[in-house]
């Protein structure tokens, strides 16, 4: 699926109109009942009250024609028109004038009339702004919109919660604080982070049939994961093959005191189809590997030079550094031999990170396609702090260009830029990997896919779409509180199961 600006959004609008061809009152109609639809599919029509708030552009046209529609259900509708003195775009007028002989009731709220109260039973639906916004709300209107928020009701936006800039930062401006925010026809980037959550509240992209011929022509602004996607991209595992061919991973991973992300990341690794794994385990947890995960060899270091520990690492597909590694000088130590020793792509976590952010120079060396997992944090100190999430998805891809790494920027929906300035977020997952390990989770995997041959960017797309799937899977299973980082890990066979078995 793409995400596109609001720009790209009205230009599929007039594409479709032109094109197939259809009046925009009518695609007007199909967005109504799209809304309408899904509203009766939630069993959403027949409980409420409701109170439609209108703009007095083709969003408000939206919200009128709900009105007349969501009124067929027997249910009082009150519409409240936020009155500009201006006449209203074509398609609002119009069903301004279908709605007069119904029994709707329509309030102008004018300059100085009191904002209406709102019951408890009411369901508000919010079209006041839609992707029209062109600059942030204030005054009357902010007034409008705070005095909305102040209510308990479920808020239902349409299109886009009114005052929200559909792809640059809304913050700190006036936003109306939707439940559930339906969108037409793909996301818009203010729909995927995090800053705009408490506004958008669970969004919902509803097809309208836009012309599929418009996206031959258009760059999306980014693009989503999904299960077709990852399926797309599985290798099989061929008979006839043995352990070399996967692939032998080295991880340096862990420090005393935090080997449990070390153990994570390696246990990942190999369920994520490795061939091999050698870990690099400090010579005082010896004894651990050996017991907690038998199947990785342990290469021990004490304080000697890396480079007299392991001269050569040609045999290694690929490395994974970080989870738990700490930020000591042997960390930073063993950092800079594998970056100068070793030039396939990588994976950087954590520390190492953290130990790039404190000398930028070691960017340069990394190996071009390398994979780093920060989280916005890490990414922050790596990068320089950015002020909004916007800023954030920006620089990620621009280092991504710069430096020719991919850059997995883990959040709600992580952000996968590329290189080539392509960039996804991806679906899957949910709030029960909110937990600690669950990133070091991801480096094993993302490691193991590497080492198993993938390409770094499938790696990428596969690797962050399948650790969000484990942690469904195991959320299914558990609840969403109670999921750890090792409930993903026994997770990850089944995801793979699953996506293999998917339609
Ligand atoms: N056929 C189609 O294209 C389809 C479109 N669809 C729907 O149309 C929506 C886009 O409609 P749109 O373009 O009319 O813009 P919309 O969001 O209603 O706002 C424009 C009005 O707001 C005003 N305004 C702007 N900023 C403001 C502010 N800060 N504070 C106060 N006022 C502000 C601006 O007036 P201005 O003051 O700038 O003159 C103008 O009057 C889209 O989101 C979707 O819902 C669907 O039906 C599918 C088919
Ligand atoms: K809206």
């Amino acid at each position: 699926m793409v995400v596109l600006s609001a720009e790209q959004v009205r230009a599929w609008d007039r594409f479709t109109i032109e094109k197939q061809p259809i009046a925009s009152i009518d695609l007007m109609e199909k967005a109504a009942m799209a809304c309408v639809q899904w509203m009766e599919t939630n069993r959403i029509v027949n409980q409420q009250q409701f109170y439609i708030f209108c703009g007095k552009g083709n969003n408000g046209g939206d919200g009128l024609a709900i009105a007349r529609l969501l009124q067929k259900f027997n249910r009082p509708v009150d519409v409240f028109i936020f009155e500009t003195g201006q006449l209203g775009s074509p398609d609002f007028q119009q069903n301004l004038h279908r709605l007069h002989t119904l029994p709707v009731t329509i309030h102008f709220i004018q300059e100085n009339s009191p904002l209406p109260d709102i019951p408890e039973s009411v369901l508000v639906i919010d079209a006041l702004l839609g992707t029209g916004l062109n600059r942030p709300v204030e005054g009357r209107m902010a007034a409008l919109i705070s005095h909305i928020n102040q209510y308990p009701n479920a808020v239902i936006s349409i299109d886009l919660p009114s005052g929200l800039f559909a792809d640059q930062s809304t913050l700190p401006h006036p936003c109306i604080h939707a439940s559930i925010t339906l969108s037409f026809q793909c996301f818009k980037p203010a729909l995927l982070v995090s800053e705009n959550a408490l506004f958008f509240g669970i969004p919902v992209i509803l097809d309208i049939g836009l012309d599929q011929r418009f996206l031959n022509s258009c760059t999306p602004l980014y693009e989503m994961t999904d299960g077709p996607l990852a399926k797309a991209i599985l290798q099989p595992r061929l008979a006839f093959s043995h352990k070399g061919k996967f692939g032998h991973a080295l991880l340096l991973a862990g420090s005393p005191g935090k080997m449990g992300a070390a153990v994570l990341a390696a246990k990942a690794c190999l369920r994520s189809g490795a061939g091999l794994l050698t870990t690099l385990v400090p010579e005082l947890e010896r004894m651990l590997f050996p017991t907690a995960i038998p199947e990785s060899m342990s290469i021990l270091y004490d304080n000697r030079k890396p480079e007299e520990i392991l001269s050569d690492t040609s045999i290694y597909k690929t490395i994974g550094i970080g989870p738990g590694l700490g930020q000591q000088p042997q960390s930073r130590d063993w950092l800079h031999h594998l970056l100068t020793h070793f030039r396939k792509p990588m994976v950087l976590d954590a520390d190492a990170l953290n130990l790039l952010a404190s000398d930028v120079r070691l960017l340069e060396g990394i190996p071009p396609f390398s994979i780093l997992t920060p989280h916005p944090k890490e990414f922050d100190r790596l990068n320089g702090t950015c002020s909004n999430d916007f800023e954030r998805l920006e620089a990620a891809l621009r280092m991504a260009i710069q430096h020719q790494v991919i850059v997995v920027l883990k959040g709600h929906r992580t952000f996968i830029a590329m290189p080539g300035g392509r960039a996804w977020f991806n679906t899957s997952g949910n709030a029960s990997m909110a937990k600690g390990g669950s990133g070091d989770v991801l480096t094993g995997m993302l490691t193991g896919l590497l080492a198993r041959g993938y390409a770094p960017e499938q790696a990428a797309l596969l690797g962050v779409y399948l650790h969000g799937l484990a942690g469904e899977i195991a959320s299914r299973k558990l609840g969403k509180e109670s999921v750890l980082a090792s409930d993903i890990i026994d997770s990850i066979g089944p995801a793979f199961l699953e996506l293999e078995s998917s339609n």
